[in-house]
């Protein structure tokens, strides 16, 4: 499947030199990383009433139900806590997360993304729409990371691949149960989409994994971490340390933080449901901005089997709502992505 991602994203070349700084030996901010744009959208004063969803999973099923597709319309993000997920495997992700990107430069360089790959260690893949760097390093992974982390960490690669294929494996069986709950506040149930494998019967389910880390920075103000970007994802799970600086636009208000919350972990809606939801449930404009402290956060894309054609679920269009965007296959969608970035969903628009 990586090859699959990879072919999507080719073409798109990013055109830059492979030179990565060295963030920690800066004073200040170099002309490429600096910002000076004014941003399209305000900085929202998010009052307390106005705050993302915080959804208790051991909560009753049929008002979580509700609390998701709620949030999901309104917001396009929510978080969630009591997910399952031990706390001690996010603390070890965390620990790989932060491992990796300490490593000597040199040495990540070894496993250095190619141009027109999607996996590997470099700049944000979306670096291509913009003439400014972000203050950002990443890693993508899909897939076995035997390979590269045989190469980051010679000695110890086996604890860190035991600690992903251990997060990813937690990761698809809370993403499959949040499938279930978003699918039923759509008024679908697992029948209706069996396409949808939540039995475990498409092996090929990609997920890609992304291990993001913002550098502490000396100018946060003028510079930016991730810039403003919808996933492709049907949803994202994300996982931040303490350190804030995820935002989403919220319509009326403007951009809003997203906390860091003790153990919780982020829900974002991507595009994929938006499709499927028939743009009820409309992707979230998100970004991450610049802090003076070191953030790192782990995003798991919740996918779907690349070649699956897929539209907005049947219960949802009839003679009064026809169907808002055509048919298409998360392969396709990814190379309109990788052309279009944040316009492609009004090119699957009919
Ligand atoms: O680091 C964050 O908070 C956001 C990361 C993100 O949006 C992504 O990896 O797509
Ligand atoms: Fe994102």
């Amino acid at each position: 499947m990586s090859s699959t991602l990879s072919d999507a994203f080719r073409g798109k070349r990013l055109n830059l030199q492979h030179k990565l700084l060295d963030f920690t030996s800066l004073k200040e901010l170099p002309d490429l990383y600096t910002w000076t744009e004014p941003d399209e959208y305000p900085a929202g004063q998010s009052l307390a009433s106005e705050s993302v969803p915080v959804i208790d999973l051991d909560g009753p099923t049929a008002v979580n139900v509700n609390l998701i597709g709620h949030a999901c319309k309104t917001w396009g993000v929510f978080q969630v806590i009591n997910h399952g997920i031990p706390t001690a495997l996010l603390h070890n992700a965390m620990c790989t997360s932060r491992s990796l990107f300490t490593l000597p430069n040199e040495q990540k360089l070894k496993v250095a993304r190619s141009p027109d790959a999607f996996e590997g260690y470099g700049f944000a893949r979306i670096s291509s729409f913009f003439s400014k760097l972000m203050w950002y390093e990443g890693f993508t992974n899909v897939g076995s990371p035997l390979d590269h982390f045989c190469q980051l960490w010679p000695q110890d690669y086996n604890m860190h691949c035991n600690v992903v294929e251990e997060y990813k494996k937690e990761m698809k069986k809370l993403a499959e149960r949040l499938m279930c709950l978003i699918l039923r506040s759509l008024g679908t149930t697992r029948e209706d989409i069996k396409w949808a494998g939540l039995n475990g019967d498409f092996k090929d389910h990609p997920s890609p994994l992304n291990f993001n880390y913002y550098p502490a920075c000396p100018d946060p103000d003028r510079a930016m971490g991730l810039a403003a970007h919808t996933d492709s994802s049907l949803f994202t799970i994300l996982c931040q340390n303490s350190v804030s600086g995820l935002q989403v636009l919220r319509e009326g208000t403007g951009w809003v933080t997203v906390p860091p919350v003790s153990d919780a972990l982020v829900v974002n809606v991507g595009d994929m449901l938006h499709i499927l939801s028939n743009g009820l449930y409309p992707s979230v404009l998100h970004r991450a901005v610049a802090t003076r402290k070191n953030r790192l956060s782990i995003a798991y894309f919740y996918g779907l089997p690349s070649d699956l054609q897929i539209s907005p679920l049947e219960n949802l269009v009839g003679p009064s709502q026809p169907p808002l965007y055509r048919s298409i296959s998360w392969s396709e969608y990814l190379r309109m992505k990788a052309k279009h970035f944040n316009k492609a969903l009004s090119f699957v628009r009919v």
